[in-house]
């Protein structure tokens, strides 16, 4: 899967009658890497689910080349987010009971390859992230930095043309959080996939040569700030 345009467009969303959410414009290009930053609440993560197509924002557009994403149907939403999208979550969301081989073969059972084939590519991205001898691990017997690249390695095993970070350096580290950043700007970079990065570690924020800012939600104008 090659990567496309992503256009999000007069996106607004109501959870309930007390928060509305408005999002500035952005278009991010085939391969752009992009920070999205702003204060807690203002709705980062709720956008990066919107851009997953694991949510449908209350009004507004969100396209990936030629998919409007919020238009698709929920079964057509779960095959767009297999095989187009890796989503690495804060909390990773790795299955307990399942190895680390098991929980990227998961992954691309999702996206359609299975058998020999999702074996040798699971195998493959755990490899390409220093994984290849914790294989065999499951979650428990993994320290924190390992089942963060377990993680990394399920959401870009099957190639996604998108690939979405929230706040991926939560539990690390400065020295594991830099590592972890490089690795994901890195696997990016080789996939050609375009990289969504939702943060307010600077540390991030500095890693990311353009930005957008999702502000307050108390404030009415939210603007674009785009480096
Ligand atoms: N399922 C939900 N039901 C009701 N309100 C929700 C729900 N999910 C999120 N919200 C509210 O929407 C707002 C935006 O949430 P979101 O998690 O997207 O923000 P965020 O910018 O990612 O925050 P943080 O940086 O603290 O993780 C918050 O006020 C939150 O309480």
């Amino acid at each position: 899967m090659s990567a496309a345009d992503l256009l999000v467009r007069g996106v607004t969303h109501a959870y309930g009658a007390d928060v509305t959410l408005t999002y500035p414009d952005f278009t991010a290009r085939a391969g752009e890497h992009l920070a999205i930053t702003g204060p807690s609440g203002a709705g980062k993560t709720t956008l990066l689910h919107f851009i997953a197509g694991l949510l449908t924002p209350t009004s507004g557009d969100v396209t990936y080349g030629h998919t409007r994403v919020n238009a698709l149907s929920e079964a057509a939403r779960d095959a767009y987010r297999a095989r187009t999208v890796g989503y690495v979550f804060q909390d990773f969301h790795l299955m307990p009971g399942y190895t680390a081989l098991e929980n990227v073969m998961l992954g691309l059972g999702l996206a359609g390859v299975r058998g020999a084939r999702a074996r040798d590519a699971a195998r493959a991205a755990l490899t390409r992230l220093g994984l290849g001898e914790r294989a065999h691990h499951t979650p428990r017997q993994l320290s924190t930095g390992e089942r963060q690249r377990v993680a990394l390695a399920r959401a870009v095993a099957h190639g996604p043309g998108l690939l979405l970070a929230d706040e991926p350096t939560a539990h690390l580290d400065r020295a594991r959080a830099t590592q972890a950043l490089t690795l994901l700007q890195d696997t990016a970079r080789d996939l050609g996939a375009t990289l969504i990065v939702v943060s307010h570690d600077p540390l991030v924020i500095d890693a990311f040569a353009r930005h957008l800012h999702v502000g307050d939600r108390a404030a009415p104008a939210l603007t674009a700030v785009v480096a």
